[in-house]
């Protein structure tokens, strides 16, 4: 599902003649199968948001090789990433990252307005969508409106309207308190399991690794080897 062959990325830093090369990830190589749900751990620092957008085409590798969904991304230009994303790529962030100025109901159907969808299948998908996420009562809020909880369900819910094979969760839990976690990694793990949909969560919390499938640490930019794979 996800591939990533000797993938190095560095950031460059301070003025054209002093520039720093500061290397972030150092020769990674993963495989990440379909259905599964994956977590990415490690310290502040070591990587894991770079890995992150690397696989989303927010930034390019230095070095290595992509492939999603058996297609070699890795010198995507940007316009091919933006209409891959809509099609293959749902996210959830830590802050939601909701539109402010619009509703549940507007922030759910943005992802299908991008896609040119028309009004009348937009009108039902999205209804569909907010039953499924237990938000029907709730479509004219606005998240300043909504709970904690309740805007991560409106996010949940953008990531799922296009229907992606894959989601990107950038620490989703960090933002809830206990009780919305677990719903929210219960919902994960039916996504999961139900609708196959792959997860890539990157989380410094352990009940988010508990559901995962698989663990994948980062260390100073390097892949830890799983013990267990190890062994094999
Ligand atoms: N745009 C950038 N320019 C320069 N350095 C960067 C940039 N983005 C990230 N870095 C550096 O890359 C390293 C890895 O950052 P990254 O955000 O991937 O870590 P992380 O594991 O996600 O950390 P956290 O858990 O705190 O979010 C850090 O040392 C960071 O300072």
């Amino acid at each position: 599902m996800i591939k990533v062959d000797e993938l190095s990325h560095s950031f460059y830093v301070g003025k054209k003649n002093k520039r720093q090369e500061v290397p972030v990830l150092k020769s990674i190589n993963l495989e990440i199968h379909e259905g599964e749900v994956v977590s990415i751990v490690g310290r502040s620092g070591s990587g894991k948001s770079t890995l992150l957008n690397l696989m989303s085409g927010y930034i390019k590798p230095t070095s290595g090789d992509l492939h999603i969904k058996e297609t070699r991304v890795t010198d995507f230009t940007e316009a091919k990433w933006a209409s891959f994303r809509s099609d293959h790529l749902g996210f959830i962030f830590q802050s939601f990252q909701l539109i402010p100025s619009m509703t549940a109901y507007q922030n759910i159907e943005l992802p299908l307005v991008m896609k040119g969808i028309a009004e009348k299948e937009r009108t039902v998908l999205v209804e569909q969508m907010l039953e499924k996420v237990g938000l029907a009562d709730y479509s004219d809020h606005y998240p300043s409106e909504l709970s904690g909880g309740q805007q991560q369900r409106v996010s949940v819910a953008r990531a799922l309207i296009v229907n992606p094979p894959i989601i990107l969760a950038d620490e989703p839990t960090g933002s809830l308190d206990q009780e919305t976690e677990e719903e929210l990694l219960s919902f994960i793990k039916q996504l999961n399991k139900e609708e196959n949909i792959t997860f890539v969560i990157i989380t410094h919390d352990d009940e988010v690794a508990d559901i995962a499938d698989r663990t994948i640490r980062l260390e100073d930019g390097f892949l830890v080897p799983n013990e267990e794979e190890a062994g094999r």
